[in-house]
């Protein structure tokens, strides 16, 4: 009998998600088609993986000592990761975020005992960007460092010597693609990488949302941006130290429609219930796995990354009024009343 193994301490039930086939997207794309559950993380999303990533480093390193201060810039599921992290071993917490992400985030944060500090979105060229206000904040408060997730390469560690040997091991190293938006693009780098380790010929797709210039960086070698996107937590409009050197070998530029397409299918078919960024996730993971076939890959396996909960976005993805006020299709089983003109 192999039992579950008893974890000896809350932050070791980071990591080590269960991985799952995807009936719809295999059927849409011809091929098998599996997505890692990164909402089982205890913060219910990917980035528990680099906040513990990042701590451990900074105390390696002798930079965060007992009874420090963790000061970091995200749009909330880093902050949620971060602050669960840094309540297990004694630091206090300090999240910056900008304030048209979810409420159930921020909600979330300061539950938690997070301090949240709100700022108006802004381009990352503007100084009062909400990166920019975290590393302020870190150099003003005492014992305090700035995790920097975007520039800071423990992230993508996370993901090299975590999530990509999951994910091998799981697939008992037979894998053709894996394909996921990018944010910081600790996840997409460090899959890619890890996985480039153990077979070369594993293909790694960046699925970029619209409104993001990574598209148009691994297409032409130009950060160029079009359109816009509500997806919290991805697109991207610069290389992040994260992202240097990543082995992207395709890209696909994916809607926000295409995504909520992903994500009503996934809740009311196959009654898993995720956020945008996994949706378009999803809709990159099927494009893959089509065009390796059309490249001649018999059987195709592709991997794609399932980030967070949709429990997080009650109040925008699954309420009708706010779906209709961004001119987005509203789900259909929530249309009925709320909808109507
Ligand atoms: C919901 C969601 N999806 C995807 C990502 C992207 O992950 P990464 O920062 O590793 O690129 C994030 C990052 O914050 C996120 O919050």
């Amino acid at each position: 009998m192999t039992a579950i193994p008893v974890r000896q301490s809350p932050l070791d039930l980071i990591g080590n998600t269960p991985l799952v086939r995807l009936s719809g997207p295999s059927e849409a794309a011809g091929c098998d088609i599996y997505g890692k559950c990164e909402f089982a993380n205890p913060g219910a999303s990917v980035k528990d993986r680099a906040a513990l990533f990042i701590v451990r480093d900074a105390e390696a390193r002798g930079e965060l000592k007992p009874g420090g201060c963790v000061v970091e810039g995200t749009a909330g599921n880093t902050g949620i990761g971060m602050a669960l992290v840094c309540n297990a071993l004694g630091y206090r917490t300090i999240i910056v975020m900008p304030d048209n992400q979810s409420r159930e985030k921020m909600d979330t944060l300061r539950a938690l005992g997070a301090e949240l500090v709100t700022v108006p979105p802004t381009k990352y060229s503007d100084c009062n960007h909400f990166v920019h206000t975290s590393r302020r904040l870190a150099e003003e408060t005492q014992n305090a460092i700035w995790a920097n997730q975007f520039d800071n390469t423990a992230n993508r560690k996370a993901h090299i010597e975590g999530t990509a040997r999951e994910i091998w091991e799981q697939m008992d190293g037979r894998i053709d693609g894996f394909t996921c938006a990018a944010g910081t693009g600790g996840t997409i780098a460090g899959v890619g990488m890890g996985l480039k380790e153990f077979d070369e010929d594993v293909i790694i797709a960046l699925t970029d949302p619209h409104g993001a210039a990574l598209y148009s960086y691994y297409a032409d070698g130009e950060l160029k941006a079009e359109g816009s996107s509500v997806a919290e937590g991805i697109g991207q409009g610069r290389i992040t130290g994260n992202l240097e050197g990543a082995p992207i070998d395709t890209q696909f530029r994916i809607s926000d429609e295409e995504g909520l397409e992903w994500v009503a299918r996934l809740l009311r078919e196959e009654g898993l219930c995720l956020g945008l960024s996994s949706g378009i996730n999803v809709a990159g993971a099927v494009a893959l796995g089509k065009q390796l076939r059309a490249q001649g890959r018999a059987a195709p396996r592709v991997v794609t990354i399932l980030c967070d909960t949709g429990f997080r976005y009650l109040s925008s993805l699954y309420d009708p009024a706010w779906l209709k006020a961004k001119g987005l299709p509203v789900f259909p089983w929530l249309s009925a009343e709320t909808a109507q003109d």
